[in-house]
C-alpha cells in the first residue's frame, strides 16, 4: 500500500520523480533547458524546501514564486495550457508515489499558485475591474 507524503525524503522522491517527467515533456520541458536554462543543483533544493514549507509547516522557503513566473513570462508566453500540463504530471507523480491527506492536499494546492499566477500574467479582468483598459485591450 502507497503511503502519505511525511517527511523530508518523501518530498525529495515527489520533487525528484515530478522533474524528471516535465524534463522530458514536450509541452513544458523546454521552459527548464531552454528558456530559463534551470541549475539543477539549486532549483532542486529551492523546490524541496518550498514543498515542505507548504506540506509539512516548516517556514524553510523564502522566496516569491509569483514574481518568478512573470517574468518566465516576459522571456515565453506562460499560457493555461501550459500551466495545464504542469498539473497534469504533478498530479500524476502524486498518484503513482503516495496516497493520504496530505497527497490530497499536495495535488489541491497549485491550483491556487495557478490562478494567482495567471491572474499577475494576464491582468485583464482585473484592469476591466478597475476601470483602467489601457494595457490590456
Ligand atoms: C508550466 C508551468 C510552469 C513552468 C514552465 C515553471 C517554470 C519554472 C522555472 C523555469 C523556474 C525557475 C528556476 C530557476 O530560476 O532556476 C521556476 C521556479 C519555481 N516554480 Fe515554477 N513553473 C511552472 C509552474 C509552477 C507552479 C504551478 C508552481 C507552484 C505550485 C511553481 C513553483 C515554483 C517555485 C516555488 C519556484 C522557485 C521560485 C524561487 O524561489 O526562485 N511553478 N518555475
Amino acid at each position: 500500500m502507497k503511503k502519505d507524503i511525511e517527511n523530508s525524503a518523501d518530498i525529495q522522491l515527489l520533487v525528484n520523480t515530478f522533474y524528471d517527467k516535465v524534463k522530458e515533456d514536450p509541452n513544458i520541458g523546454f521552459f527548464f533547458s531552454e528558456i530559463i536554462p534551470v541549475n539543477w543543483n539549486t532549483h532542486l533544493p529551492r523546490m524541496y524546501s518550498f514543498w515542505e514549507s507548504v506540506l509539512l509547516g516548516e517556514a524553510s522557503y523564502k522566496g516569491n514564486p509569483v514574481l518568478k513566473h512573470v517574468e518566465i513570462n516576459q522571456k515565453h508566453p506562460l499560457q493555461q495550457a501550459h500551466f495545464g500540463k504542469w498539473l497534469e504530471l504533478w498530479k500524476q507523480t502524486i498518484d503513482e508515489l503516495f496516497e493520504g491527506p496530505t497527497a490530497l492536499c499536495a495535488q489541491k494546492k497549485p491550483e491556487q499558485m495557478i490562478a494567482i499566477m495567471m491572474s499577475k500574467i494576464n491582468p485583464i479582468s482585473i484592469s476591466v475591474l478597475s476601470g483602467n483598459r489601457q494595457n490590456s485591450l
